[in-house]
């Protein structure tokens, strides 16, 4: 199946879930994470606010973590320190983020990288929305060598995935059944 099929009928998916569903197993999500000692012994963690039915990481803010959310600025992305409770703004596509005058974050102080997708695969392969952001941001030296792990619910991770040259693989992959290392 060619990505923008995929895509879709994921998307379909995802979005058909019942929110109690999601809910009950974006916190199995959150609990596997917290368990590992990838996530333990990272400071700063770079994460995403959910949108469109996404595994939600709300639970995980409330760690004494510093976290990172991205901020969409033409083809990149922004990272932005932000404490739980500061205000996002809506930004592009819709998804909240940061204020652009909000402090940002150096990529030498970031531990781990968790990553939005919309199906990963058991080698690590990923899928997303089709913007290319974390494809371009995870090819680029000063983040190439960061710990990823893709977050997505069980039916989203897939035997494979298309895959294009540009496409990296994570280092793992977190469902409600549990964390895979993938490399
Ligand atoms: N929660 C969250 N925040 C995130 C991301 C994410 O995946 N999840 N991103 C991760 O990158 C960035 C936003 N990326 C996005 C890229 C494309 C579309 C989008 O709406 N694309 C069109 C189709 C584009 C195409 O197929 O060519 C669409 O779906 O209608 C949305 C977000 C930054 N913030
Ligand atoms: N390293 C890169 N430099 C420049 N452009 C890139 C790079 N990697 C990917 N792209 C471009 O970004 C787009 C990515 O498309 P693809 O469908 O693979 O996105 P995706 O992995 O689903 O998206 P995202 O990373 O935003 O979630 C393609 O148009 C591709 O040409």
């Amino acid at each position: 199946m060619k990505k923008a099929e995929l895509r879709q009928s994921i998307l379909k998916k995802r979005l058909s879930m019942p929110e109690k569903e999601s809910r009950s197993k974006s916190d199995r999500i959150c609990f596997h994470l917290q368990s590992s000692p990838l996530f333990s012994s990272a400071k700063t963690i770079l994460a995403y606010y959910s949108f469109r039915q996404e595994p939600d990481l709300s639970s995980l803010f409330a760690e004494t973590k510093q976290w990172g959310l991205p901020r969409v600025d033409g083809k990149s992305l922004v990272w932005h320190r932000w404490k739980p409770g500061e205000p996002l703004l809506t930004g592009a596509y819709g998804i909240f983020e940061p204020d652009a005058d909000s402090p940002t974050l150096e990529p030498e102080e970031v531990d781990l990288i968790l990553v939005p997708a919309v199906a990963c695969d058991v080698r690590g392969y990923r899928l997303g929305y089709g913007g290319g952001f974390y494809d371009r941001l995870l090819c680029s030296p000063e983040w190439s060598f960061k710990f990823t792990i893709g977050i997505v619910f069980d039916f989203a991770c897939l035997p494979q995935v298309p895959v294009d040259e540009w496409d990296r693989r994570l280092n793992g992959v977190c469902t409600e059944s549990g964390l895979i290392v993938t490399q």
